[in-house]
């Protein structure tokens, strides 16, 4: 029988049972109006309950929030909770003197040999906040403290905007932003030492990509935030120096700040430890409880309804999506081919994060305000060095942000023929 945590699990689920519509939902944490938390809406919805849709609302398809897997995680309440008891590893470290969870560990490379997206043998693995903070440990750790001038930092257009933003505001004498792979792509070996990101799946074109810059001085780090089969098929297992994932878009947890890299070289780790550990000392113990729970479900049945969901929702989008701009001369959205996935064992159809959108008229040159007319926030082309003639639209958000992007988009691309 339950005893000390049954007040918890009586707490939890009393919040959980308020009703908002299902439009928003009440938390633990949050604000309380006459002793009870309220409801939280999401976008375009109001009210006491999240039951009244706001007039004129804009659709918001700006940020990549991954809430497309918040039903999965409702369906899966009772697996997916876990009770913290109050006393829960309040040391700073683990009892072995390690900064990792052993059991989380073994779980996250379970996870990657069942989906078979990277090789994770004789590699070192490090957790981060989030994987934005350990993009930054690998360019510290990538780059050579001996060295007379600073690494040139690089990634091919379009990338993912942190890359250049978190480089220059971390303005080190050991590394500096320099801009396009391209820039680097004939220079004489003696021109220093480079660090290219690789992002594959691409943020924001969802296209594979392999390095532009090759040589033994230069590195090459590789962003798989999206490598899973929510988003793309599996084609092969990652097998790379260096490689980034994160939890925010594998269960969808961007909030928890949880993301993970893995290592071969063991100066390099080394490196990246030090800076983790100056940066964070060590990575909550907490989030690590409550990841290990949450790859426990992933990992029933061989990851296989996690996955089938994700990708039944995301592929749906797409071809929803797809048939929207088929029939526009206006704007055309990214190609990208059906591939087979050696994990679903068959050819899977396109389901990326995002609409990567050009505009193909003379005089549309701001894509973003173009969308912006039409009530549609996207992030602009040139975010991503990709150019204003084009727009991103984040696919990843509730089915609620979906539909209100897909109905605003209709709108728009049915005036083409008025
Ligand atoms: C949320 C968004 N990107 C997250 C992201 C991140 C950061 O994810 P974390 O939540 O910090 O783990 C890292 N790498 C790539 C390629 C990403 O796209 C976005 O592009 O809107």
């Amino acid at each position: 029988t339950l005893s000390w945590s049954k007040e918890a699990a009586i707490e939890a689920e009393a919040v959980a049972s308020i009703s908002c519509s299902g439009h928003g939902n009440a938390y633990l944490d949050g604000l309380l109006f006459e002793g009870v938390p309220v409801c939280e809406c999401k976008s375009c919805y109001g009210g006491k309950d999240c039951s009244e849709i706001l007039p004129d609302c804009l659709a918001d398809a700006d940020s990549g929030d991954p809430l497309f897997l918040e039903p999965f995680w409702k369906q899966h309440a009772a697996s997916s909770a876990v009770v913290v008891a109050g006393w829960h590893r309040m040391s700073y470290r683990f009892d072995d003197k390690s900064s990792i969870a052993a059991e989380l560990e073994k779980c996250i490379r379970e996870l990657h040999a069942v989906i078979g997206n990277a090789k994770t043998d004789g590699r070192y693995m490090i957790f981060g906040v989030g994987s934005t903070q350990l993009l930054n440990g690998a360019i510290y750790a990538l780059s050579a403290e001996d060295s007379p001038s600073p690494a040139s930092v690089v990634a091919a257009f379009p990338f993912y905007p942190v890359y250049k933003s978190e480089t220059e505001f971390f303005d080190s004498v050991e590394f500096k932003w320099l801009g396009d792979a391209s820039l680097l792509k004939n220079r004489s070996d003696s021109s220093g030492t480079s660090i290219e990101f690789v992002t594959s799946p691409n943020n924001p074109d969802g296209k594979f990509r392999k390095p532009v810059l090759t040589g033994p001085s230069a590195k090459t780090i590789y962003d798989h935030a999206y490598y899973w089969p929510h988003f793309s098929a599996i084609t092969s297992a990652a097998d790379e120096d260096l490689m980034i994932f994160t939890l925010s878009k594998l269960t969808g947890h961007a909030g928890s700040r949880f993301g993970w890299a893995f290592i071969k070289d063991e100066n390099v780790y080394t490196r990246m430890q030090r800076y983790m550990t100056m940066s964070t000392l060590a990575q909550s113990h907490d989030i690590q409880l409550r990841t290990l729970k949450l790859l426990k479900v992933v990992l029933k049945e061989r990851g296989r309804k996690l996955f089938e969901f994700g990708y039944k929702t995301m592929r749906e989008r797409w071809e929803r999506l797809s048939k929207s701009f088929s029939s526009s001369k206006r704007f055309s959205l990214q190609k990208l081919e059906p591939q087979y996935c050696t994990y679903f064992k068959n050819v899977t159809g396109p389901s990326p994060a995002y609409a990567w959108i050009k505009c193909e008229r003379e005089e549309d040159q701001d894509c973003t305000a173009v969308f912006q007319t039409a009530n549609i926030i996207g992030r602009p082309g040139i975010a991503f060095f990709g150019g204003s003639r084009y727009v991103r639209l984040s696919l990843i958000k509730s089915q609620d942000d979906f539909e209100l992007l897909l109905q605003q988009i209709n709108a728009l691309i049915s005036k083409e023929s008025a």
